[in-house]
């Protein structure tokens, strides 16, 4: 939330956002479109969502590799991986998981603001938090749906997870015993066809026709 205080010196505008008082903000030069001129492509959020096994990282790294053979600049925000990082004070608590979309909300804003074409794969299990995230780039925002049945992702089970929880070991297992929110309205919808899971670089491909479509793939 922003609130206007007061104008300071030079009719500087001092607000309040937050926990911060007294912060004005500062305006570069160079800007978004700048930047978007010189990588010849739009700065947008690609957020994929979906259950642990559903395929998220697998077609985020895909996207970025046929987005990096065909000259475009992409990045890759994985849930798993920042709460390496940034996020290793978050746990799987209801209220950790909303903040952990909202600070890869915020990250990944950056990111398109800088003209690179952002790719944020993790869980997101809430709408309303992601839909937050929506609002914070409301024309760049492509939501990915990973449709893949919960059978699937757990037949997968590539860490284990789904055994351990289904064990009762792990607490709070999206999915299992904690909720996952399909979205209802969302850009992309990636599901089996015929029963059938098209591979990483066709779902990569689908993502890269609509963002052509929709002209991020030019300046
Ligand atoms: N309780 C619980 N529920 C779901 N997932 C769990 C849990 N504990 C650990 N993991 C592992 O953490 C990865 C999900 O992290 P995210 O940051 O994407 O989750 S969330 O968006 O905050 O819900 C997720 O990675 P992916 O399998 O890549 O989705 C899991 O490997
Ligand atoms: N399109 C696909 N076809 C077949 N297997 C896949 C596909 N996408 C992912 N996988 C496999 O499914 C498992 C989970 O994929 P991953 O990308 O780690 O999912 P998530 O990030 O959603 O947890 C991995 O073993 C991966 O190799």
């Amino acid at each position: 939330m922003c609130k206007e205080v007061y104008a300071g010196v030079n009719n500087s505008v001092m607000s309040t956002v937050g926990k911060s008082t007294n912060i004005v903000w500062y305006e570069c030069k160079i800007g978004k479109h700048e930047r978007q001129q010189l990588l010849k492509q739009k700065g947008c959020v690609v957020w994929i969502t979906g259950l642990s096994g559903s395929g998220k990282s697998t077609v985020a790294c895909a996207l970025s590799r046929e987005l990096y053979a065909r000259g475009y600049l992409a990045y890759v925000l994985d849930g798993d991986n920042l709460r390496h990082g940034l996020n290793r004070d978050l746990s799987f608590s209801a209220e950790d998981r909303s903040e952990n979309i909202r600070r890869v909300g915020e990250v990944a804003k950056l990111f398109a603001d800088a003209g690179v074409i952002c790719i944020a794969s993790l869980i997101s299990p809430y709408r309303s938090e992601r839909d937050a995230c929506r609002a914070l780039v409301p024309d760049s925002f492509i939501e990915v749906f990973m449709d893949m049945p919960l059978e699937l992702c757990e037949a997968r089970d590539p860490k284990g997870l789904y055994k351990l929880a289904r064990a009762g070991k792990i607490k709070g297992f999206t999915g299992i015993d904690d909720p996952y929110e399909a979205p209802l309205n969302c850009e992309l919808v990636i599901q089996l066809k015929n029963g059938e899971c098209s591979s990483p670089s066709s779902m990569a491909e689908q993502i890269i026709m609509y963002l052509d479509e929709k002209g991020f793939l030019k300046a």
